[in-house]
């Protein structure tokens, strides 16, 4: 590829493999969940997330997304149980969304497409750091939530409230004290199966946990994703839109259910 991977035409999802060949792995993500193909597992635990506000660090416009990035020094805010063991440390939570609400969100349930999907990522404290975990099958798990469009979002909006001073590539500004708790939906139930990362390097390391429940998000909210821009200061102007991956092969994948 000429230049860094991006969602473009010349540097998108079909043209990864070519400096990542892991695109076409066994586990790879996202995937179209499809739930009368989901088996109930008794023994999947309810999610433990506990998260404290004062880790929230700052956001970022790091190009393909925003990004919110927590301090994880200590098991302030972590993930335990469900289909993990351990404790896993939150890193950071972004989203990805489409060019209109009508598209946005990796995972697809039954074809479904959502405006935008949130991605909570931790990763499993047996190991030194994120950067160590992410290179190992058991080293990430990732909680989504899909955004469909509704009423607005007014935890959301405390998010949104920052991204005049993140329009471009490479801008971020302080964001202490959010809970990304206010961000979950009340009900916890999800899937959950063996995948990646959803962009490069596309490591197969990420157990994902993807929640049944949907968010609310606003037209008017998903207008202010769309203003915030793939490109820096100086460059061409680009929207940041469409900055998701689609529904890769299952390739024999269990998906299991947290309910029945
Ligand atoms: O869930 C995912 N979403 C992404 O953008 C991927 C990623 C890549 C690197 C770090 C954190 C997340 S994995
Ligand atoms: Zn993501």
């Amino acid at each position: 590829m000429s230049h860094a991977w991006g969602y473009g035409a010349e540097n998108g999802p079909e043209k990864w493999v070519t400096n990542f060949p892991i695109a076409d792995g066994p586990r790879q993500s996202p995937i179209d969940i499809v739930p009368a193909d989901a088996s109930y597992d008794a023994g999947l635990k309810p999610l433990c997330l506990k998260y404290d506000a004062k880790d929230c660090i700052d956001i970022l416009n790091n190009g393909h997304s925003f990004q919110v990035t927590f301090t994880d020094d200590t098991d302030s805010s972590t993930l335990k149980n469900g289909p993990i063991s351990g404790v896993y440390r939150l890193k950071q939570f972004h989203f990805h969304w489409g060019g209109s609400d009508d598209r946005g969100s990796e995972h697809t349930v039954s074809g479904t497409k959502y405006a935008s999907e949130l991605h909570l990522v931790h990763w499993n404290t047996k190991y030194p750091s994120f950067g160590e975990a992410a290179s190992k099958s058991d080293g990430l798990a990732v909680v989504g939530v899909f955004l469909k469009i509704g009423a607005e979002n007014a935890q959301l909006q405390k998010v949104l409230d920052t991204f005049d001073a993140i329009k471009t590539k490479g801008s971020q500004t302080t964001f202490p004290g959010f809970d990304p708790t206010t961000l979950l939906p009340g009900c916890l139930d999800y899937w959950t199966y063996d995948g990646s990362l959803t962009t490069p390097p596309l490591l197969e390391s990420v157990t994902w946990i993807v929640c049944k429940e949907t968010i609310s998000v606003s037209p008017a909210q998903m207008a202010s994703f769309r203003a915030l821009q793939f490109s820096g200061v100086g460059e061409a102007a680009c929207c940041m839109v469409d900055n998701y991956r689609p529904p890769q092969p299952l390739k024999g994948r269990a998906v299991k259910a947290s309910f029945q």
